[in-house]
């Protein structure tokens, strides 16, 4: 996609910025990394009412965010506005919710430029906006959910902990095989532009899902007995196999549905409590395409319903821990 540079917004195709020579897709780290925390001295202190997030419905990673922000209670202390569903050459853009200083409709990158007059880089979905110092906290989904897992606790008496620490090593496991297996291995082969880079991606795609059924036909949850941090950063991708990156993306050998245990546990997590308001199918399908149909045009199909029996239930189970 187009980018700032030096705080001027240009344009790009899509990802040309992470596709190399070589026709490799490498996602560019999240250059914007502090931190919100319970303390009234902090840089950022958690505070009712004071963070904004911009999203988009479509994205994995601030689908994330959407997630969270529900099942710890978020929704009336962190404010948040979505754009799109589409994303064109201004990037995406915002025209609902006027959060000062900006006039809707703005672009994203506007809340990058008032960040930082001279910024250079991208403008990402999930961004962690603090509307008291007009600054961004954060552009990165995998902090950004550690944040919202305990930061708030104090104003929302919520008790859950999706990150507990005696589980942390599994999930960290589980983390660093969907990461580059999952739910950036549907982006290396969807982005790639030779036939070995995507080959490689997608073959990599299946070995993980193949991985995870194995695991999940015995195993209520990837950590286990407990629903963690890693069933919802496998959630985000899972949601959105079938409708997108199966005939967008090119990853065809089996779809979701076509895996029991996977298919299951998919719609276990898609029925949890406030999680499939979170979730657009169309709107999803729509941007997955237009990244990569030069006319925008998306298939009518396939008909998912993630609400049918998810026959999870036999499986040793316990939910989230803490509640
Ligand atoms: N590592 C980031 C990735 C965020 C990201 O790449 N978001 C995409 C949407 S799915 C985006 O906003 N892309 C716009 C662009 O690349 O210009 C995270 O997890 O927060």
């Amino acid at each position: 996609m187009s980018q700032l540079y030096d705080g001027v917004w240009r344009d790009s195709p899509p990802a040309a910025e992470e596709i190399g020579k070589d026709g490799q897709f490498r996602r560019i780290d999240s250059p914007l990394r502090d931190w919100i925390e319970p303390d009234p001295d902090a840089k950022f202190p958690a505070e009712a009412g004071r963070y904004h997030v911009f999203v988009s419905w479509t994205c994995p990673w601030a689908s994330r965010v959407t997630a969270y922000r529900v099942l710890m209670g978020l929704q009336d202390v962190v404010s948040m506005s979505a754009a799109g569903p589409t994303i064109d050459n201004q990037g995406w853009m915002f025209d609902h919710e006027t959060i000062p200083p900006f006039t809707i409709p703005h672009p994203l990158y506007r809340v990058y430029q008032e960040h930082d007059a001279h910024y250079t880089g991208k403008a990402t979905v999930p961004t962690l906006w603090d509307k008291k110092t007009g600054q961004i906290v954060n552009n990165e989904s995998a902090d950004i959910i550690r944040m919202f897992n305990g930061a708030f606790d104090e104003i929302t008496g919520n008790t859950l902990d999706l990150y507990p620490e005696d589980l942390r090593p599994e999930i960290d496991r589980w983390n660093d095989v969907i990461y580059p297996g999952l739910n950036n291995g549907v982006y290396r082969a969807g982005f790639a532009a030779s036939q070995s880079a995507y080959e490689r991606a997608a073959h990599g795609v299946f070995e993980t899902l193949d991985a995870m059924e194995a695991h999940l036909a015995t195993n209520r949850y990837l950590a286990g007995e407990w629903l963690t941090e890693a069933d919802w950063r496998a959630f985000t991708t899972l949601v959105r196999f079938d409708v997108g990156y199966h005939g967008a993306f090119k990853c065809n050998l089996r779809r979701i549905d076509d895996y029991p245990a996977l298919s299951g546990y998919l719609r276990e997590l898609y029925q949890w409590p406030g999680i499939a308001g979170t979730v657009k199918l169309e709107e999803i399908k729509r941007n997955y395409y237009a990244l990569t149909d030069r006319h925008h045009i998306y298939p009518i199909g396939p008909k998912v319903d993630l609400s049918t029996t998810h026959g999870r239930e036999g499986l040793k189970g316990s939910g989230i821990r803490g509640g």
